[in-house]
């Protein structure tokens, strides 16, 4: 028997690779997304703290300064409206004092409002003891300078609230670029995940259930299993290797035949040996005993052989031993058994042949073995007769009728030899 060889085809892609690589692709694509998604959280953490050290701290001193300005505005008018000049003195001073805060003199703008609203309120004071229609006609300067103080205070709000905006918008913008890279991420998490699987179905899965499949019914009964062409190397080769073994196992049952039937004949004739013999008729009995139906056994030897031996040689012997042979396969029918019993003696069985029907075949035989000419290896041709024994089997084991039917050859020879000798129902010799 040829031996097992598995020898993988290249044309395919290992497993191993194929889904080394897809998780490769996989875990690159992955990182790539979470590391956007870290850039994004890091702007996220970089504008909060911004918003937390710097803009906040801002707000408040915009706040404070408009807080001032509104003060001056306030105060300002308060040097208008005060009753006494005592009053309209602690007003300027109040207004002094807001026109120096640092607040308003770190604010250009504001500063420079400050400055003027404080020289202009300090005129006005200076004059509003000597001229007091003066004093009411600035009155209408003072508007002007109060609107331009209440714009100032709207600006300066608004340039705070813009700080706290410009981050916030930051955060917002790279919180909402995250979710979108989250949702990517998601997704290719998502469509990696089918695409495995639908790869590990088709190609890994379902193959294995193929092969399980074609494994449990592998027997030399049924033809080898197909597969469908795998595009995996490895499943390629189990796939093989069910073909191969199978192959094996249909060789392994040709070598069981060809053993059996070697172990079940006789080397030198080629008929079937005893211990065969006796099983294929121990079954037919029992077959022919529960249908009732008719069976016989026979017994031969060939007459006055070892003289044969003695005469020709051993060699012819076998020559004669085999040449009876054939004759016996010749004559007998499809149906009947013919045995090498042992040395120059044959059993015979004759299924559905009552022991009458068995002699008139066992007496056509004997017949043509008598006048059969047979050539011996040294080119000269010879004769032998044959003496046998025949008894009903269809009631009795086959060691029983084989030794009635012994009986009854050994009747046979001693009535001279050349001829059939029945043994009868009671088991005695006809
Ligand atoms: N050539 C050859 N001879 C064998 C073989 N087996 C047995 N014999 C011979 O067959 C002969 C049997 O002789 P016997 O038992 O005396 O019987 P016979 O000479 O046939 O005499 P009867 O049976 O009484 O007619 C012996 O000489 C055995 O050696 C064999 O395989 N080949």
């Amino acid at each position: 028997m040829a031996p097992l060889t598995f020898i993988p085809r290249l044309s395919g892609l290992r497993a191993g690779h194929a889904f080394g690589f897809l998780g490769a692709a996989f875990i690159l694509a992955f990182g790539i997304m979470v590391a956007l998604v870290a850039l994004d959280q890091q702007r996220v953490l970089e504008a909060t703290a911004r918003l937390q050290e710097q803009t906040v701290p801002e707000i408040i001193r915009y706040q404070r300064l408009a807080r001032n300005l509104e003060q001056l505005r306030q105060e300002g008018e308060r040097v208008f409206s005060a009753g006494t000049p005592q009053a309209r003195q602690q007003a300027m001073f109040v207004v002094t004092l807001v026109a120096s805060h640092p607040s308003v003199l770190e604010h250009k703008e504001a500063a420079d409002l400050a400055r003027q609203t404080e020289r202009f309120l300090i005129d006005v004071v200076r004059h509003s003891a000597r001229d007091a229609q003066a004093f009411a006609a600035s009155y209408d300067e003072w508007q002007r300078l109060a609107g331009r103080l209440g714009i100032l205070v709207d600006d300066v709000s608004i340039q705070g609230i813009n700080l706290a905006t410009a981050d916030l918008t930051d955060v917002a913008g790279a919180m909402r670029l995250a979710r979108y890279k989250l949702t990517a991420a998601l997704l290719v998490v998502s469509l990696f995940l089918v695409v495995f699987l639908f790869l590990v179905r088709g190609h890994l899965i379902h193959p294995l259930q193929r092969i399980d499949r074609a494994l449990s019914s592998l027997s030399v009964d049924r033809p080898a299993p197909e597969f469908r062409p795998s595009a995996m190397v490895e499943i390629q080769v189990v796939e093989e290797a069910i073909g191969e073994l199978h192959a094996s196992l249909l060789e392994n049952e040709v070598a069981r035949h060809a053993l059996e039937k070697l172990a079940n004949k006789d080397g030198l004739t080629g008929l079937m040996n005893r211990r065969h013999f006796l099983q294929t008729a121990d079954t037919e009995l029992q077959r022919a005993q529960r249908y009732q139906r008719p069976v016989t056994v026979g017994m031969a030897d060939l007459d006055f052989f070892k003289k044969l031996n003695d005469t020709y040689g051993h060699a012819a012997g076998d020559a004669v031993l085999r040449a009876f042979a054939e004759l016996a396969n010749e004559m007998l029918r499809q149906s009947d058994f013919v045995c090498r019993y042992g040395g120059e003696e044959f059993a015979f069985l004759f299924p559905e042949s009552t022991l009458v029907e068995a002699e008139k075949l066992a007496e056509r035989f004997r017949a043509r073995c008598a006048d059969y000419d047979i050539r011996i290896p040294d080119g000269r041709l010879v004769r032998v007769t044959l003496s046998m024994g025949l008894a009903d089997a269809s009631a009795c084991p086959i060691e029983v009728a084989l030794r009635r039917a012994d009986e009854a050859l050994y009747m046979a020879k001693r009535q001279g030899r050349n001829r059939i000798v029945l043994a009868d129902a009671s088991g005695t010799v006809a």
